[in-house]
């Protein structure tokens, strides 16, 4: 957020400079009094001076605007030397009218240069005094070097200048850091929802609405390209045993391992894993053919068993075992009606004994 409002008030604060730079260049045009045409002998000093902040200006401007990266640190700190350069030679400016006697237009353009200052670069404390530290200082230092500026009226007004900038500066800066609070709360919160409407609370793995997303993208892909794809639909084989063995809580905590396991045994990048509902999941393989599934679902299975979660009220091992029903997509296969094949072949595994997979048969 620093970042962009350093690209967004840095080159606005850059026309600023250049507008005042042309309004003492043309300042004979503006007020031709006898005071400020004093100045004429130092003329061709302020007329350079002038000349510089147009062309560090100008230039700077040019870089923020074709910076590759908007939001690069480097900014920040380009900012901040030009800006300390700017200010040196502003600093030479005033001195010149000092110098000469005409302190006319000094107070007045010093004090608004400070106060664009700080509406545009209040958010970066060292950048706003980089540029209005030097001519605030040399400003009280000329006045004690030509003492004739030097009236009670002018110090009352330079305190109250520097009271009304900092008071003010506070108060922008307090208003920067809620802002950039709010949007790193806002950040979290977004994600926190995205998470909540892609993600199943209790395994942490994808439930069963962004799984449906996902397969709907891959069935519109597998159509377009003709890639196979294949689901591997698994259930835990008597949960409901294990439940009123072990507890609530216990079954919870064994659906989390399963999905872990799940999650660490498929090619992330790829493949989907997800919670479909209560003891079952479903992991999408796009790009996978019937074998390739098959391999999957052995892994799988071989994977949990490694695991050995004790399972003591289990007909079927001593440990958690899973039932796997696979189904690959053939020509004309909706995802409603595949994910119905996963699941059949999924009922047919637990008929013929629990603990394996099985492949859908297209009779
Ligand atoms: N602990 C826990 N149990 C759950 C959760 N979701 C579903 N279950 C339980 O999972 C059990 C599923 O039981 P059934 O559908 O009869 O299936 P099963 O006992 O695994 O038997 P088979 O699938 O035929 O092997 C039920 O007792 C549900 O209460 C959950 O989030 N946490």
């Amino acid at each position: 957020m620093r970042q962009r409002a350093i690209t967004v008030s840095g080159p606005w604060f850059l026309w600023i400079n250049l507008l005042f730079c042309l309004f003492i260049l043309g300042r004979h045009y503006f007020s031709p009094s006898q005071q400020i045409a004093s100045v004429a002998a130092s003329v061709p000093v302020l007329e350079i001076l002038m000349g510089l902040i147009l062309a560090v200006s100008s230039s700077a401007i040019f870089i923020l605007r074709m910076a590759h990266d908007q939001y690069a640190e480097w900014l920040s700190k380009f900012l901040y030397g030009t800006l300390l350069c700017i200010s040196a030679l502003w600093v030479g400016c005033f001195y010149v009218f000092l110098a000469s006697g005409d302190s006319r237009i000094v107070f007045p353009f010093a004090a608004l240069l400070i106060f664009t200052a700080l509406i545009s670069l209040y958010f970066d404390g060292r950048v706003l005094l980089s540029f209005t530290l030097p001519i605030w200082i040399s400003i009280l230092v000329c006045n004690f070097i030509y003492p004739s500026d030097l009236t009670l009226l002018n110090a009352l007004l330079y305190l109250l200048l520097a009271g009304l900038f900092e008071s003010g500066r506070r108060i922008l800066r307090g208003w920067f850091v809620l802002a950039i609070r709010r949007e790193q709360e806002n950040r979290e919160l977004i994600k926190q929802l995205q998470d909540l409407a892609n993600n199943d609370p209790l395994t942490g793995i994808a439930n069963r609405r962004s799984f449906h997303l996902l397969l709907e993208k891959a069935m519109q892909r597998q159509q377009q390209c003709g890639t196979p794809l294949s689901l591997v639909m698994l259930d835990v084989d008597y949960f409901k045993k294990y439940n009123d063995h072990y507890g609530h809580q216990a079954g919870d905590e064994c659906l989390v391992k399963i999905g872990q396991c799940l999650a660490d045994a498929i090619r992330s990048t790829h493949d989907a894993v997800a919670r479909f509902g209560g003891e079952e999941f479903i992991i999408l393989l796009p790009d996978a053919v019937e074998q390739q599934a098959i391999e999957v679902a052995e892994r799988l299975r071989m994977n949990l068993q490694a695991l050995s979660i004790p399972h003591a009220a289990s007909p079927v091992m001593p440990y958690v075992t899973i039932s796997l029903g696979i189904a690959t997509v053939m020509p004309g296969t909706t995802s409603t009606r595949l994910i119905a094949q996963a699941d059949a072949a999924l009922y047919k595994a637990k008929e013929n004994g629990r603990n394996r997979w099985q492949v859908f048969q297209h009779y």
